[in-house]
């Protein structure tokens, strides 16, 4: 781990102050307009971690909303080294190796070289980088030039998708790493605790309807299926969130299998395990990657 500070790469430590995971805000925040994409809908570009369950979301959105043509995608490697996310290949837009170096372009940018960024062409420079902004654009922008039948985030059910993206944001997404990078026994027992309460009442609500707002796939959807999906494969054991696995959930681990199939392409398990169980030094500082679970 480390960051940027003005173009110098700075190795550092995760930011945990008094043994709590705190995560920082994005510093990129710029929006598309829609003529933007009238224009030239092949403007943006992504580059992702299959890793990052942040940045899983926007492979979801650009798959299920049919902009895989328009928005080229950059993988960078599983393995986060103290160098940051590199490429395996110079990446094509500035050649350079590491991710840091497309941040390096903004010279007084200081800050964490995060996964995703959306990436503009035309500028040649980094317009967005926080997840949640990322896929509200993907989902309205391209409509004109790219109608889709799928809308993850329809205008009257907006107050319902905001309380409940903040809900699973704060109870689950974010819930595993506050568990998996705790330095304090305490902590750590009470973040994993309320973490099971919260799959606890996901699984009852699940048990009354297909979807988590109904019967149609929708954004909170989407941010549940990116950490359930990584749930088995590396926060029960990385991030010892193992008073249950997704898999002894009834409900939870039907609609976690129904999604997988939907959403399949967008899924590497390879990438997952390498990347949580080799990046992660001082949790896992033998970087052994654990054969298991193996998949029924
Ligand atoms: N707010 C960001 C968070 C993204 C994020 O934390 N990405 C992680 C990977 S899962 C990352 O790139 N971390 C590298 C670092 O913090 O140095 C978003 O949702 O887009």
């Amino acid at each position: 781990m480390g960051y940027l500070n003005k173009g110098q790469w700075v190795v550092g430590d995760f930011p945990i102050k008094s043994g709590a995971f705190v995560r920082e805000a994005a510093g990129f925040r710029g929006k598309i307009d829609p003529l933007e994409i009238q224009e030239d809908p092949n403007r943006f570009e992504l580059y992702v971690s299959h890793a990052c369950p942040w940045a899983h979301r926007t492979l979801i959105f650009r798959e299920l909303l049919g902009l895989e043509s328009y928005i080229p995608v950059h993988v960078v490697d599983p393995y986060m080294s103290e160098e940051g996310w590199s490429f395996e290949k110079p990446e094509p837009n500035l050649g350079g190796s590491y991710l840091r170096d497309i941040y390096a372009v903004h010279q007084d940018y200081v800050g964490r070289v995060t996964v995703p960024v959306l990436w503009d062409r035309k500028k040649q420079e980094i317009r967005n980088n926080e997840s949640s902004e990322i896929i509200a654009m993907l989902n309205s922008c391209w409509r004109d030039v790219h109608p889709s039948s799928f809308n993850l985030i329809p205008e009257d059910q907006l107050d319902q998708i905001i309380e409940l993206n903040e809900w699973i944001y704060q109870h689950i997404n974010n819930a595993v790493y506050r568990t998996g990078f705790a330095t304090e026994q305490e902590i750590y027992e009470t973040e994993c605790q309320a973490l099971f309460q919260a799959l606890d009442i996901l699984d009852e609500r699940l048990g009354k309807s297909e979807y988590l707002l109904g019967s149609e796939i929708l954004e909170p959807d989407i941010r549940l299926f990116v950490t359930l999906i990584r749930f088995d494969w590396v926060y029960v054991g990385h991030f010892k969130c193992n008073i249950r696995r997704i898999k002894d959930y009834p409900n939870l681990s039907l609609y976690v299998d129904k999604m997988h199939q939907l959403l399949s392409t967008t899924v590497n398990k390879d990438h997952i395990k390498q990347h949580y169980y080799m990046s992660h030094p001082k949790i896992n500082p033998n970087q052994i990657i654990p054969l298991g679970p193996i998949d029924d």
